[in-house]
């Protein structure tokens, strides 16, 4: 793995109680080898989140106390907390921010896309919802419908204090307010698979030796019964090609994709002249990104995807991207590359031979931004609305 790839900064946002820190710790207990950095946004002089989450992450911990993230005015404080964190010596895989339950995420995301930090990039919001308060929570902060809107993934937690009939109506209300497609997981006590938000490390891939976090967090897993986990309820399927992926097709695949499929992970050769780079993707919800990258050396063209879903149809994924295969990427012209550059934070840079491209950009980051809007035009520096 390439340690100086920009780390994904997760915004996991939610109103006051919703149960972002239950979320957090389940996450935490459940990362296996993955080392996670965490920045605790909490409100108010007595930081109870930071005390609770403290004994699990130590050090890797920063918090920022004393009030609202989203009120700092140009974000330099979080860049300073989220530089510390990145720092090679951590080897954070994945940085959550637990967002106060005042906070306005959509400033958070704003200098998340702002930053000039070239080691982190951003990676998507979780929105935390509380199943027995949606209503009250609604009419007394209408927020909540905002940060609703701009959620990449929801989190409908607290499941157990509500019957089914109940959950239903929120899941059709959460439909209406959420962008089209954003998948809601319902969850109790904050379970929810933590593949949905990072690719997990085996624990033989955390190098050195084991940390008190990483017993702590080991002795949590061994005590679970993994039956109950919601992970058993997700089910993933794997596609490889040796043959390129016609560009278009595969985005327009991505774009019709079912909203029970939370997580794409992988990377695609489009072999499009100009465009032989290797393009990893990552989806979260709706959220969606390409990075391209350059080839390792001799390192065989060809795509790998897993797709985590629930209630998907798996052959049928299986075979709609069989149908992106393309005979002949060479003939196809840039233009055919225009729906995948929409995702990419930076321009991808025009294929040299291999061998220098491995060695000058193979640890080159590539600076991330939340997806444009399917029909915005595709500009380097494309700002946003969140
Ligand atoms: N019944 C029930 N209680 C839950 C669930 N998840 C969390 N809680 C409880 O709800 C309370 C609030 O949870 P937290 O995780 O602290 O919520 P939070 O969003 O971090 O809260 P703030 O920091 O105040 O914004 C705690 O007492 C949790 O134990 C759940 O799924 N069901």
């Amino acid at each position: 793995m390439n340690s100086r790839q920009p780390i994904p900064v997760v915004v996991l946002a939610g109103f006051l109680g919703s149960g972002k820190t239950t979320v957090l710790n389940h996450l935490l207990a459940h990362r296996a080898g993955t080392r996670i950095g965490v920045v605790v946004n909490d409100f108010g002089s007595i930081e109870i989140d930071a005390m609770s989450v403290a004994g699990q992450v130590g050090d890797s911990m920063v918090s920022l106390g004393g009030g609202c993230l989203c009120c700092a005015v140009d974000g330099s404080e979080l860049d300073a907390y989220l530089e510390k964190l990145a720092a090679p010596e951590h080897r954070i895989d994945v940085i959550v921010i637990e967002a106060s339950g005042l906070a306005e995420p959509q400033e958070m995301i704003r200098m998340l896309v702002a930053s000039e930090n070239p080691a982190i990039r951003y990676g998507g919001m979780v929105e935390v919802v509380d199943a027995a308060e949606f209503d009250a929570t609604r009419s007394r902060h209408p927020e909540t419908d905002r940060h609703l809107a701009v959620a990449d993934l929801v989190v409908l937690n607290k499941t157990d204090r509500v019957d089914a009939d109940e959950r239903a109506r929120i899941e059709g209300l959460l439909a209406t307010l959420c962008a089209p497609g954003i998948p809601v997981v319902g969850a109790d006590h904050g379970r929810i698979d933590p593949e949905l938000l990072f690719d997990r490390r085996p624990w033989t891939e955390t190098r050195g030796q084991l940390s008190f976090e990483d017993l702590l967090a080991e002795a949590e897993d061994h005590g679970h019964d993994h039956s109950a986990h919601a992970h058993a309820a997700y089910e993933s399927v794997e596609f490889a090609s040796e043959q390129a992926l016609s560009p278009r097709r595969f985005i327009d695949f991505l774009d019709r994709r079912p909203a029970g499929l939370y997580r794409i992970k992988g990377f695609v050769h489009f072999g499009v002249p100009g465009h032989d780079e290797k393009y990893e993707v990552h989806a979260v919800g709706r959220f969606l990104r390409f990075s391209p990258q350059p080839w390792g050396r001799g390192e065989p063209r060809s795509s790998q995807l897993v797709l985590i879903g629930s209630g998907t149809d798996g052959p049928g994924l299986l075979r709609e991207l069989g149908a992106c295969r393309e005979e002949a990427p060479h003939e196809l012209g840039p233009e055919s590359m225009w729906g995948v550059l929409r995702y990419v934070a930076q321009p991808a840079r025009p294929a040299r031979p291999e061998a220098e491209t491995a060695d000058a950009e193979a640890d080159a980051p590539t600076r991330a931004e939340p997806a444009p809007e399917p029909d915005a035009e595709y500009e380097y520096g494309y700002e946003p609305e969140v």
